[in-house]
């Protein structure tokens, strides 16, 4: 039987260290690694980043949104994409930031939680804004399956507020409110939750209580929108342990070469360790 998602990942950071690499292909990396905006591109680009990663890297993160842009033939190196990384060791959260009403989201937990999908993948970001009750059914398989997911919280974006710092009925924030339910599903978890938060390491002003969440925090916006690993306790405060930050493209831009890759994400996760210390 798996280990619990949130087990695992604590693991898989204490040994390989807190970092998760997303593998973006956008066009403009795949120009820049001398490849076509194609799926022979698409194909190169993503074994290469698994190849140089997968074996060291806590957790890859593939942007869904890359490879769906090239229809069925991009889903099917994003398939691979999974099953390889996997297979070489690394933990891989899915980012397609699903989020529908409750049957529906049943249907979207089934393409990337069930162990039987080629999509099946360690973790899934999703979407709590049709109310986080809707994403019971990706919850309990999740659960059953020792899957996590990534609740967006309060996202790296600067659009992100005027959502999820609007104020509810019951006087917190939206992120808050979502922040807190995150909470209520990893109660009395060790050694860590399965059920994360995304929280931007962009974030200027962050309650450090209302991330005490017992699970981990995904933490995009490190290298191209701008936040460093010296963010991570500044944002994170007595949670930085829990969190993982995440580096898409100042990564990537080191490729094609495998060792280049190598020496960027070793840089990040020798910086996120000074960091937290
Ligand atoms: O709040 C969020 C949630 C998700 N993302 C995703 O992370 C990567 C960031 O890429 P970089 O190249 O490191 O900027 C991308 O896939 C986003 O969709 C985010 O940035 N912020």
């Amino acid at each position: 039987m798996t280990a619990p998602f949130g087990a695992r990942l604590r693991q898989a950071m204490d040994d390989r260290g807190q970092l998760c690499v997303g593998i973006d292909p956008h066009a403009s990396l795949l120009s820049a690694w001398g490849l076509g905006d194609d799926i022979a591109g698409l194909t190169t680009f993503s074994r290469t980043v698994v190849e140089a990663l997968a074996d060291r890297v806590a957790v890859l993160k593939p942007q869904a949104a890359f490879f769906e842009r090239f229809g069925s033939k991009g889903v099917a190196v994003l398939e691979q994409c999974v099953a390889d990384a996997r297979a070489a060791g690394a933990l891989v959260v899915m980012d397609a930031k699903r989020g529908d009403i409750g049957s529906t989201m049943a249907a979207y937990a089934e393409a990337f939680l069930d162990g039987g999908s080629p999509l099946f993948s360690d973790a899934l970001t999703v979407s709590p804004y049709l109310g986080f009750g809707a994403l019971k059914p990706a919850v309990d398989l999740a659960r059953k399956n020792g899957c996590g997911l990534f609740a967006l919280a309060l996202t790296s974006n600067p659009e992100g507020a005027s959502v999820q710092r609007a104020v509810g009925a019951e006087g917190r924030t939206v992120a808050q409110s979502v922040l807190a339910q995150l909470a209520a599903e990893n109660a009395g978890v060790q050694p860590l939750g399965s059920f994360g938060a995304v929280v931007g390491a962009t974030l200027t002003d962050v309650d450090e209580a209302d991330l005490a969440i017992n699970g981990p925090l995904l933490a995009p916006g490190v290298g191209a929108q701008g936040a460093t690993m010296a963010d991570i306790p500044r944002v994170f405060g007595r949670s930085a342990r829990n969190v993982v930050p995440s580096v898409s493209r100042d990564v990537l831009k080191h490729g094609p070469s495998v060792q280049g890759l190598r020496d960027a994400a070793q840089r990040f996760v020798d910086e996120v360790r000074t960091a937290v210390a």
